[in-house]
């Protein structure tokens, strides 16, 4: 006589599936339930992450691996025997795929790339559907993703929720689909489709996927393959493919990113967390200033439909302002950032005013802090645009530090920055640092409070050469406004007159150097804010500058490309600069990065060594 099992499904001793794994000594669960058995003893027992079920003549294999059904190894083993299971069962006439909960499979399991590889791989899953000789349907709902819109392009039939999407991201990653996507959809969808999803992956802009040079041309081999060759090479060329680009440190920085964006949204504060937080509606906002900074502000408000008061004392500066949110906001629209809708309603939603009266019922007005040494973007920052003046002071050309920078990744490189915010603006912030210590500049300054100090900004700005707004900074522009920056001899020449009076020997400088001196300089600094406790992961740093700086995803954050440099290299070179560049205390070595790279921590352990104790 069998003995009665009790289950510790949901159901308990009322479950009636009759299909149990029993794990030692613990516990008896049924097949088929939404548990995922994963036994916290000393190792796992058994996974189950696709439920098996038939309802009539249907199989049913329902990917169960919450939150996105990623495509984990349980997972991929799941689906290959249910697969098998519903091919030998003669009851089952059809067989559909979905996935439980919120989604399809929203593809790969990211997480497993960094780890040992494990059979089987989902091209041999997939295959097994398509040969399969009953019907085998997807149905779709949630985000059908990369690996999930793959398995789906296996099956015979796909149908799908009007609110599902379907992409593939892996452009996101450093990646291309690897299973067999660059090969079946441009047959079901058509090249060019399959070319603009392959290679947007939906979630970026078209413009920034064109950054990932490498990827589009290797998905573009991979897409072309589908049209030159058989199925089968071009379903050898994408494996290769893929594998090139799952081994690349882009792909590496991009994974990073994404989990790194997941990080930071779980934000601890002494008076709470990002679970304990409670949104406040915000009906009405002012920003007082419209400057470059307000106006930004003002536009990013504008754009999320909330109505705002700009505040300004001075007439010609409010209506300055309102001109650059003006074009900034019909640019947005021009380039799909904004809706056009949402562009219209800006108008009626922007409130101009010099009158403080008009804010009184306000609910939000956002502080901008002017602390000369800032937080954390700006307290990095400092040392990268300092380095910049110093290299340009020593023998590089703005252009030369611009085009480096910009080759190394960056968007806009830095000259061109302060050209964009305004030439007077460093200006005034080193003449309030000045005031605060009690000194008067001249330009002939070379150090300010025992720090090197380099003057040719300020040189730029008393020859009114104020940036793209004066029509001529660190470069030329078309007129007063104007967009378009040409290297300008004037430039030149003011540089080698500076260096000529203070008698500073010019000398080449290479790309390597501009690259070490503007990154490492930063890096040092994000170190010392990891020590002071400024950012509590060096993820919040990368984040912030991946959005603050559009630094590039494909190298991670400045953080994280410190680490696949090596921390060892880095604090050398960091030494190096200390060595040659005394007076400048931002190449004083991070005591953190010091001990880190000594022992070659892990960047996932560097916190540990930043709370002082193994300091
Ligand atoms: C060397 C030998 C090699 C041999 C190779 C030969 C065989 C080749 C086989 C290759 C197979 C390749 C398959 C495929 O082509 C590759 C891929 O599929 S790559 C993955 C593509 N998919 C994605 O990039 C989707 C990423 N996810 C998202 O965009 C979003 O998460 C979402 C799905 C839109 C949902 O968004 P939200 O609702 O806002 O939820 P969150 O984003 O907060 O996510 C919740 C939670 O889930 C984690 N997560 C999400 N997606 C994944 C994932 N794909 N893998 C792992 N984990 C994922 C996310 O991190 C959150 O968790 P938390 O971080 O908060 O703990």
């Amino acid at each position: 006589m069998r003995s009665k099992v009790v289950c510790n499904c949901r159901l308990g001793s009322k479950c009636r599936t009759g299909v149990f794994i029993s794990v030692p000594l613990r516990s008896t669960f049924c097949v088929g339930t939404s548990y995922i058995l994963a036994v916290k003893v000393s190792y796992i027992v058994a996974v189950i992450m696709v439920d098996y079920k038939v309802q009539g003549s249907f199989a049913i294999l329902e990917v169960n691996n919450p939150p996105v059904n990623a495509l984990s190894h349980a997972v991929r083993s799941g689906l290959n025997d249910g697969i098998e299971k519903a091919s030998r069962d003669r009851n089952v006439k059809a067989v559909i795929v979905c996935g439980k909960g919120a989604t399809f499979p929203a593809g790969a399991d990211i997480r497993e790339f960094s780890k040992p590889k494990k059979e089987p791989w989902l091209p041999e899953i997939g295959h097994k559907m398509e040969k399969c000789e009953k019907p085998v349907i997807a149905a779709i709902h949630g985000t059908c993703l990369g690996g999930g819109l793959e398995i789906a392009l296996f099956c015979h039939y796909r149908i799908a929720l009007k609110t599902a999407r379907v992409g593939f991201p892996e452009v996101q990653l450093g990646l291309l689909p690897g299973a067999a996507g660059t090969q079946r959809l441009p047959r079901v969808a058509g090249l060019q489709v399959a070319m603009d999803m392959i290679s947007s992956g939906r979630h970026v802009l078209a413009t920034e996927a064109k950054k990932y040079g490498i990827i589009d041309e290797l998905c573009l081999k991979a897409v072309k393959a589908s049209v030159d060759f058989p199925y089968e090479k071009g379903l050898e060329m994408e494996t290769e493919f893929f594998k090139q680009l799952l081994g690349s440190g882009q792909s590496k920085a991009q994974q990073y990113a994404f989990f790194a964006e997941r990080t930071i949204a779980r934000w601890e504060m002494p008076n709470g967390n990002y679970r304990t937080a409670v949104a406040k509606p915000v009906k009405s906002t002012a920003v007082i200033g419209a400057g470059t900074m307000g106006s930004g502000i003002v536009v990013c408000l504008l754009s999320a439909g909330i109505p705002v008061y700009l505040m300004e004392q001075n007439e010609k500066f409010l209506n300055n302002g309102l001109k650059m949110i003006k074009s900034i906001m019909e640019g947005s629209v021009k380039l799909g950032k904004v809706s056009p809708e949402v562009g219209r309603k800006a108008a009626t939603l922007l409130k101009p005013t010099m009158n403080y009266n008009d804010l009184k019922d306000v609910d939000l007005i956002p502080v901008l802090v002017k602390t000369c040494r800032g937080f954390l973007a700006n307290r990095m920052h400092g040392p990268f645009g300092t380095e910049g003046t110093f290299l340009v002071e020593e023998g590089a050309l703005p252009s030369q530090v611009d085009r480096v920078m910009e080759d190394f990744g960056l968007p806009i490189g830095p000259f061109k920055v302060r050209d964009l915010s305004g030439v007077d603006i460093a200006y005034k912030i080193k003449q309030e640092v000045a005031k605060l210590l009690g000194i008067k500049t001249t330009l002939q300054t070379r150090f300010m409070n025992g720090e090197r100090y380099c003057a040719l900004n300020d040189r730029l700005f008393h020859l009114g050469r104020l940036g793209r707004k004066t029509g001529k900074g660190y470069y030329k522009y078309e007129k007063a406004g104007g967009k378009i920056a040409t290297e300008d001899s004037d430039v030149t020449d003011i540089i080698e007159k500076h260096c000529k009076e203070l008698g500073i020997q010019r000398r080449q400088i290479s790309s390597q150097e501009i690259v070490e001196r503007m990154m490492y300089s930063c890096i040092n600094e994000g170190f010392k804010i990891l020590e002071d406790g400024i950012a509590v992961r060096p993820e919040d740093i990368d984040v912030c500058y991946l959005y603050g700086f559009s630094f590039p995803r494909y190298l991670g954050g400045p953080m994280f490309y410190a680490n696949q440099i090596g921390l060892q290299r880095v604090y050398e070179r960091i030494c190096y600069y200390h060595e040659n560049f005394p007076y400048s205390p931002h190449w004083v070595p991070s005591r953190l990065l010091r001990k880190l790279a000594a022992k070659s921590v892990p960047m996932n352990e560097w916190m540990a060594y930043a709370t002082g104790s193994k300091l």
